[in-house]
Protein backbone atom coordinates (compact mmCIF):
# COMPACT_ATOMS: atom_id res chain seq x y z
CA UNK A 1 0.00 0.00 0.00
CA UNK A 2 2.69 2.40 1.07
CA UNK A 3 4.99 1.04 -1.58
CA UNK A 4 2.00 1.97 -4.29
CA UNK A 5 1.65 5.14 -3.06
CA UNK A 6 4.99 6.00 -2.78
CA UNK A 7 5.33 4.75 -6.74
CA UNK A 8 2.23 7.22 -7.74
CA UNK A 9 3.39 10.19 -5.50
CA UNK A 10 6.82 10.07 -6.86
CA UNK A 11 6.07 9.57 -10.79
CA UNK A 12 4.90 13.25 -11.43
CA UNK A 13 8.00 14.53 -9.77
CA UNK A 14 10.46 11.98 -11.45
CA UNK A 15 9.32 13.42 -14.54
CA UNK A 16 9.36 17.03 -14.17
CA UNK A 17 12.91 16.22 -12.49
CA UNK A 18 13.62 14.46 -15.70
CA UNK A 19 12.00 17.03 -17.84
CA UNK A 20 14.12 19.33 -16.51
CA UNK A 21 17.29 17.55 -16.16
CA UNK A 22 17.02 17.17 -19.98
CA UNK A 23 16.46 21.32 -20.15
CA UNK A 24 19.53 22.15 -18.87
CA UNK A 25 21.22 19.70 -20.26
CA UNK A 26 20.24 20.77 -23.62
CA UNK A 27 21.20 24.35 -22.57
CA UNK A 28 23.96 23.79 -21.56
CA UNK A 29 24.80 21.20 -24.97
CA UNK A 30 23.94 23.86 -27.09
CA UNK A 31 26.51 26.27 -25.04
CA UNK A 32 29.26 23.91 -25.14
CA UNK A 33 28.22 23.10 -28.79
CA UNK A 34 28.36 18.96 -27.37
CA UNK A 35 26.43 16.37 -28.82
CA UNK A 36 25.27 14.70 -24.90
CA UNK A 37 22.10 12.68 -23.97
CA UNK A 38 21.78 13.55 -20.23
CA UNK A 39 20.77 9.89 -18.08
CA UNK A 40 19.76 8.86 -15.22
CA UNK A 41 21.18 12.46 -13.45
CA UNK A 42 18.01 13.14 -11.58
CA UNK A 43 15.88 9.86 -11.87
CA UNK A 44 18.61 7.26 -10.26
CA UNK A 45 19.84 9.66 -7.52
CA UNK A 46 15.61 9.87 -6.55
CA UNK A 47 15.51 6.32 -5.11
CA UNK A 48 15.73 6.71 -1.50
CA UNK A 49 12.69 7.74 0.50
CA UNK A 50 14.80 10.30 2.14
CA UNK A 51 16.03 11.61 -0.97
CA UNK A 52 12.85 11.21 -2.50
CA UNK A 53 11.49 13.46 0.46
CA UNK A 54 13.87 16.00 -0.15
CA UNK A 55 12.83 16.54 -3.65
CA UNK A 56 8.91 16.47 -2.83
CA UNK A 57 9.64 19.25 -0.26
CA UNK A 58 11.95 21.07 -3.10
CA UNK A 59 10.28 23.82 -5.16
CA UNK A 60 13.52 23.36 -7.57
CA UNK A 61 15.67 20.00 -6.79
CA UNK A 62 18.00 21.40 -9.40
CA UNK A 63 20.79 23.35 -8.42
CA UNK A 64 19.69 26.86 -8.17
CA UNK A 65 23.77 27.99 -7.88
CA UNK A 66 23.22 28.25 -3.86
CA UNK A 67 26.49 26.41 -3.58
CA UNK A 68 29.86 27.45 -5.64
CA UNK A 69 30.08 24.93 -8.40
CA UNK A 70 33.11 23.10 -7.19
CA UNK A 71 31.79 23.23 -3.44
CA UNK A 72 34.07 24.85 -0.56
CA UNK A 73 37.83 23.36 -0.97
CA UNK A 74 38.94 20.94 1.65
CA UNK A 75 35.13 20.75 2.89
CA UNK A 76 32.43 17.84 2.84
CA UNK A 77 31.09 20.04 0.03
CA UNK A 78 33.91 20.11 -2.59
CA UNK A 79 33.68 18.82 -5.60
CA UNK A 80 35.98 17.09 -8.72
CA UNK A 81 35.00 16.33 -12.36
CA UNK A 82 35.43 12.94 -13.06
CA UNK A 83 35.58 11.53 -16.47
CA UNK A 84 35.39 7.83 -18.38
CA UNK A 85 37.25 8.34 -20.86
CA UNK A 86 35.82 7.04 -24.63
CA UNK A 87 38.11 3.72 -23.81
CA UNK A 88 36.59 3.01 -20.51
CA UNK A 89 33.20 3.35 -22.03
CA UNK A 90 33.91 0.77 -25.26
CA UNK A 91 35.45 -1.20 -22.56
CA UNK A 92 32.67 -1.59 -19.93
CA UNK A 93 34.15 0.19 -17.37
CA UNK A 94 31.71 2.71 -16.68
CA UNK A 95 29.70 0.66 -13.73
CA UNK A 96 33.09 -0.39 -11.70
CA UNK A 97 34.77 3.03 -11.59
CA UNK A 98 31.20 4.76 -10.43
CA UNK A 99 31.30 2.05 -8.15
CA UNK A 100 34.47 2.82 -6.59
CA UNK A 101 33.53 6.35 -5.78
CA UNK A 102 30.22 5.24 -4.55
CA UNK A 103 31.69 2.45 -2.22
CA UNK A 104 34.58 4.81 -0.90
CA UNK A 105 31.13 6.88 0.27
CA UNK A 106 31.26 10.22 -1.77
CA UNK A 107 28.18 11.63 -3.66
CA UNK A 108 27.06 11.61 -7.42
CA UNK A 109 26.13 14.90 -7.78
CA UNK A 110 26.07 14.76 -11.67
CA UNK A 111 26.42 12.43 -14.59
CA UNK A 112 26.05 12.40 -18.45
CA UNK A 113 26.67 10.99 -21.44
CA UNK A 114 28.65 13.32 -23.72
CA UNK A 115 30.44 13.35 -27.19
CA UNK A 116 32.57 16.82 -26.16
CA UNK A 117 33.12 19.48 -29.39
CA UNK A 118 36.37 19.66 -30.48
CA UNK A 119 36.18 23.14 -28.46
CA UNK A 120 35.69 21.61 -25.79
CA UNK A 121 37.98 19.47 -25.82
CA UNK A 122 41.18 21.47 -26.71
CA UNK A 123 39.13 23.19 -23.77
CA UNK A 124 39.45 20.73 -21.37
CA UNK A 125 43.26 20.25 -22.35
CA UNK A 126 44.30 23.47 -22.86
CA UNK A 127 47.42 23.23 -20.68
CA UNK A 128 48.55 20.68 -23.13
CA UNK A 129 48.37 22.38 -26.42
CA UNK A 130 52.36 22.06 -27.37
CA UNK A 131 52.05 18.61 -26.77
CA UNK A 132 52.60 16.34 -29.70
CA UNK A 133 50.08 13.79 -28.78
CA UNK A 134 47.48 17.11 -28.72
CA UNK A 135 45.44 16.59 -31.73
CA UNK A 136 45.37 12.73 -31.38
CA UNK A 137 44.21 13.51 -27.73
CA UNK A 138 41.49 15.16 -29.10
CA UNK A 139 40.23 13.28 -31.49
CA UNK A 140 40.12 10.50 -29.44
CA UNK A 141 37.73 12.32 -26.83
CA UNK A 142 35.71 13.60 -29.41
CA UNK A 143 35.07 11.51 -32.59
CA UNK A 144 31.73 9.94 -31.29
CA UNK A 145 33.19 6.02 -31.27
CA UNK A 146 32.27 5.87 -28.11
CA UNK A 147 31.02 8.86 -25.24
CA UNK A 148 32.95 10.28 -22.46
CA UNK A 149 30.81 10.01 -19.15
CA UNK A 150 31.47 12.94 -17.47
CA UNK A 151 30.56 13.06 -13.82
CA UNK A 152 30.52 15.61 -10.75
CA UNK A 153 31.44 13.88 -7.58
CA UNK A 154 30.85 15.37 -3.88
CA UNK A 155 33.21 14.91 -0.41
CA UNK A 156 35.71 15.66 1.84
CA UNK A 157 39.35 15.83 0.32
CA UNK A 158 37.43 14.00 -2.87
CA UNK A 159 39.77 15.67 -5.42
CA UNK A 160 42.88 15.15 -4.38
CA UNK A 161 41.50 11.22 -3.10
CA UNK A 162 39.77 11.12 -6.79
CA UNK A 163 43.34 11.50 -8.33
CA UNK A 164 44.66 8.96 -5.78
CA UNK A 165 42.13 6.54 -6.41
CA UNK A 166 42.62 6.91 -10.11
CA UNK A 167 46.32 6.43 -10.14
CA UNK A 168 49.29 8.08 -12.34
CA UNK A 169 49.03 9.17 -15.69
CA UNK A 170 51.12 6.50 -17.01
CA UNK A 171 50.02 2.79 -16.15
CA UNK A 172 53.07 1.83 -15.70
CA UNK A 173 54.21 4.71 -12.58
CA UNK A 174 50.05 3.36 -11.62
CA UNK A 175 49.90 1.85 -8.38
CA UNK A 176 48.14 -1.17 -8.09
CA UNK A 177 44.86 -1.37 -6.77
CA UNK A 178 44.24 2.52 -8.47
CA UNK A 179 42.14 2.40 -11.16
CA UNK A 180 44.89 3.02 -14.03
CA UNK A 181 46.95 0.58 -11.89
CA UNK A 182 44.44 -2.71 -12.26
CA UNK A 183 42.74 -1.45 -15.68
CA UNK A 184 45.24 -0.12 -18.07
CA UNK A 185 48.32 -0.37 -20.05
CA UNK A 186 49.13 2.76 -22.08
CA UNK A 187 49.11 6.77 -21.43
CA UNK A 188 46.81 7.20 -24.69
CA UNK A 189 44.45 4.81 -23.21
CA UNK A 190 44.14 5.24 -19.71
CA UNK A 191 40.27 5.36 -19.25
CA UNK A 192 39.57 8.14 -16.92
CA UNK A 193 40.11 11.78 -16.00
CA UNK A 194 40.13 13.13 -12.47
CA UNK A 195 40.43 16.99 -12.28
CA UNK A 196 44.08 17.97 -10.86
CA UNK A 197 43.68 20.42 -8.16
CA UNK A 198 40.13 22.68 -6.81
CA UNK A 199 40.82 25.11 -9.43
CA UNK A 200 41.17 22.75 -12.61
CA UNK A 201 38.00 21.32 -11.21
CA UNK A 202 36.13 24.81 -11.09
CA UNK A 203 36.86 24.85 -14.77
CA UNK A 204 36.14 21.42 -15.38
CA UNK A 205 32.73 21.62 -13.53
CA UNK A 206 32.28 25.01 -15.66
CA UNK A 207 32.76 23.54 -19.07
CA UNK A 208 31.31 20.21 -19.14
CA UNK A 209 28.11 21.04 -16.63
CA UNK A 210 27.49 24.47 -17.48
CA UNK A 211 26.25 26.92 -14.82
CA UNK A 212 25.45 24.10 -12.28
CA UNK A 213 21.69 23.93 -13.34
CA UNK A 214 22.77 20.01 -14.19
CA UNK A 215 24.68 19.40 -10.63
CA UNK A 216 21.73 18.04 -7.91
CA UNK A 217 22.20 19.21 -4.64
CA UNK A 218 21.02 16.43 -2.41
CA UNK A 219 21.49 14.91 1.03
CA UNK A 220 22.66 11.03 1.91
CA UNK A 221 20.91 9.37 4.27
CA UNK A 222 24.62 7.92 5.01
CA UNK A 223 26.25 11.13 5.38
CA UNK A 224 26.50 10.94 9.04
CA UNK A 225 27.99 7.14 8.94
CA UNK A 226 30.72 8.45 6.91
CA UNK A 227 31.67 11.76 7.83
CA UNK A 228 31.00 12.21 11.35
CA UNK A 229 34.16 12.77 13.45
CA UNK A 230 34.38 11.71 16.98
N1 LIG B 1 52.90 10.85 -23.72
C1 LIG B 1 51.60 10.77 -23.98
N2 LIG B 1 51.17 10.16 -25.09
C2 LIG B 1 49.86 10.06 -25.37
N3 LIG B 1 48.89 10.56 -24.60
C3 LIG B 1 49.26 11.18 -23.47
C4 LIG B 1 50.63 11.32 -23.09
N4 LIG B 1 50.69 11.99 -21.92
C5 LIG B 1 49.43 12.24 -21.58
N5 LIG B 1 48.56 11.76 -22.50
C6 LIG B 1 47.10 11.82 -22.48
O1 LIG B 1 46.73 13.12 -22.08
C7 LIG B 1 45.93 13.04 -20.89
C8 LIG B 1 46.18 14.27 -20.07
O2 LIG B 1 47.50 14.26 -19.62
P1 LIG B 1 47.90 14.90 -18.22
O3 LIG B 1 49.37 15.07 -18.24
O4 LIG B 1 47.03 16.07 -17.97
O5 LIG B 1 47.61 13.71 -17.21
P2 LIG B 1 46.40 13.46 -16.22
O6 LIG B 1 46.01 14.74 -15.56
O7 LIG B 1 46.73 12.31 -15.33
O8 LIG B 1 45.32 12.95 -17.21
P3 LIG B 1 43.82 13.40 -17.24
O9 LIG B 1 43.86 14.89 -17.46
O10 LIG B 1 43.23 12.65 -18.41
O11 LIG B 1 43.27 13.01 -15.92
C9 LIG B 1 46.35 11.73 -20.25
O12 LIG B 1 45.38 11.20 -19.38
C10 LIG B 1 46.55 10.86 -21.46
O13 LIG B 1 45.30 10.36 -21.93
Amino acid sequence: MFARSFVRAARPAAASMKARAFSTGARASAAAGSRMATFATAGAIATGAATFAYYQNSQSPIQAGSKPIAGVKGSFSERTFIAVKPDGVQRGLVAKIISRFEERGYKLVGLKAVVPSKELAEEHYADLKSKPFFGGLVDYMTNGKAPVVAMVWEGKDVIRQGRVMIGATNPLDAAPGTIRGQYTQVVGRNIVHGSDSFESAEKEIGLWFGKAGELIDWTSANEQWILSDN
